[in-house]
């Protein structure tokens, strides 16, 4: 996508974090400030970044003059810093992650718009094809998406276990909002001075918590193999003194052969610890795919394969070694989110009335209500579900919207619905 990386600092000088008082008034209190060196406090203290878009777009005041100048399309992964309080969970919510932000600026707002969705697919992506977690695509409302933008896309997660939503990533359209606050302009073709039209989006490492929430199990995590760092766990099962050293070269074989053909095996060779206990060891850490050598597979020539995500055996003969546990790892990536999409399907319930709203939050559901897209009823279903399990909001409106049948009333206002939105807890 001509998307370039880049990297601008951490620090934050006062003066242009200040300069947008609309929308970082509601986030100040989470911005995290030096103000020491030493023993000694600093002349003036200095933000760190909590997002970049004060950092990065004095330059691209300077750097847009032109329309040749644009599109503009810079990334950058860094860490961030936004001083929470609300209850922190590892991945989910910290005082620091880690992301990529991207920062793009076109002439027209057509041209924003349509990134906005590229992007938007790109993180589809990633969850689906990649965490193998199954997402929603869909807009924000007015009073959920990010102040300082025009309208806020993303892709929202559910977690059964919790039956609570949670945003996976967001790509935002700024519309001019920030040109006009740094001045970013250019001559367009006609010659006359214009601001550009803007996008930001992002994705963190709370993906990373949404992958060990949806898949992990009673027995630990349960990583898909297409991001899992270790994806085969070799362990070697001797038997008395049957020829232990030839199981401990067919272990190391077996990693040596899967390692040349690209797939990311180890061995566990510790003589210190038992077969059973490794078994739990690794399938805890939620490596995809455990194989066991023992005397029995070496005299058949074959391996013994056991799967992290159902525990199914089944026995591969080692000249067919590469092939089949390709094949192997492919069916757990492809079960893991067949799963957790059956799993989020059954968790979404269509309601119409008020009580119906109600009886489905209590069952922990991820409900889909016609609404009247009124801010103050989206407020007053935030006030009237609050409680110690946090209150109801809206999670998105889906762009794929179901059927509305004229006359069909919202849930909450008894108004005419203008369309279907998600709504559930949320972490
Ligand atoms: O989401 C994204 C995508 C990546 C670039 N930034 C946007 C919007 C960030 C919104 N935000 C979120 N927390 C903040 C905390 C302190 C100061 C400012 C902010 C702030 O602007």
């Amino acid at each position: 996508m001509k998307i370039k990386n880049c990297y601008f600092p951490l620090f934050v000088s006062p003066g242009v974090l200040e300069k947008e008082k609309d929308h970082v008034e509601g986030f100040a209190p989470e911005v995290a400030w030096v103000t020491k060196s030493g023993k000694s406090d600093l002349e003036v203290p200095i933000a760190i970044r909590p997002t970049s878009e004060t950092v990065m777009y004095p330059y691209y005041s300077k750097w847009i003059r032109g329309h040749r100048d644009l599109p503009l399309r810079l990334n950058q992964w860094c860490n961030v810093v936004r001083w929470e309080f609300s209850n922190p969970t590892p991945f989910i919510r910290s005082r620091e992650f880690l992301w990529q932000e991207g920062h793009t600026a076109f002439a027209t707002k057509e041209e924003a718009d349509a990134e906005v969705l590229d992007i938007l697919e790109l993180y589809r992506r990633i969850y689906e094809e990649f965490l193998a977690v199954p997402v929603i695509k869909g807009k924000k409302s007015e009073l959920e998406k990010f102040a300082g933008g025009l309208y806020t896309t993303t892709v929202e997660a559910f977690i059964p276990n919790t039956g609570r939503g949670i945003q996976g990533a967001t790509s935002h359209c700024l519309g001019q909002n920030f040109a006009k606050m740094f001045e970013i302009n250019f001559e367009n073709e006609k010659g006359e001075k214009a601001m550009v039209w803007q996008n930001s989006w992002a994705y963190t490492t709370r993906t990373i918590g949404v992958m060990i929430m949806v898949h992990g199990d009673d027995k630990g995590l349960v990583l898909p193999p297409k991001v899992a760092a270790t994806q085969v766990i070799v362990i070697p099962v001797p038997y008395k003194d049957a020829d232990t050293q030839g199981i401990l070269d067919a272990c190391a074989a077996t990693v040596k052969t899967l390692s040349e053909s690209g797939i990311r095996a180890e061995a566990d060779f510790r003589d210190n610890y038992s077969p059973g206990w490794k078994y739990s060891h690794w399938e805890m850490k939620g490596i995809p795919l455990r194989i066991e050598i023992g005397p029995k597979d070496l005299a058949n020539k074959q391996v013994r394969v056991v799967r992290r995500d159902n525990s199914a055996k089944s026995d591969i003969p080692m000249d067919s070694l590469v092939e089949k546990v390709r094949e192997v790892l492919d069916e757990i990536q492809q079960n893991l989110f067949s799963v957790a999409k059956q799993k989020k399907e059954a968790c979404i319930k269509v309601v119409k009335t008020w009580e119906e709203f109600l009886e489905a939050l209590s069952q922990k559901k991820l409900i889909l209500a016609p609404w009247c897209d009124e801010e103050e009823v989206e407020k007053s279903v935030k006030e009237r579900t609050k409680g110690e399990m946090g209150a109801v909001k809206t999670l998105c409106s889906p762009f794929d919207q179901p059927e509305l049948p004229e006359g069909t009333l919202c849930f909450a206002s008894g108004k005419p619905a203008k369309k279907w939105s998600y709504w559930g807890r949320s972490y």
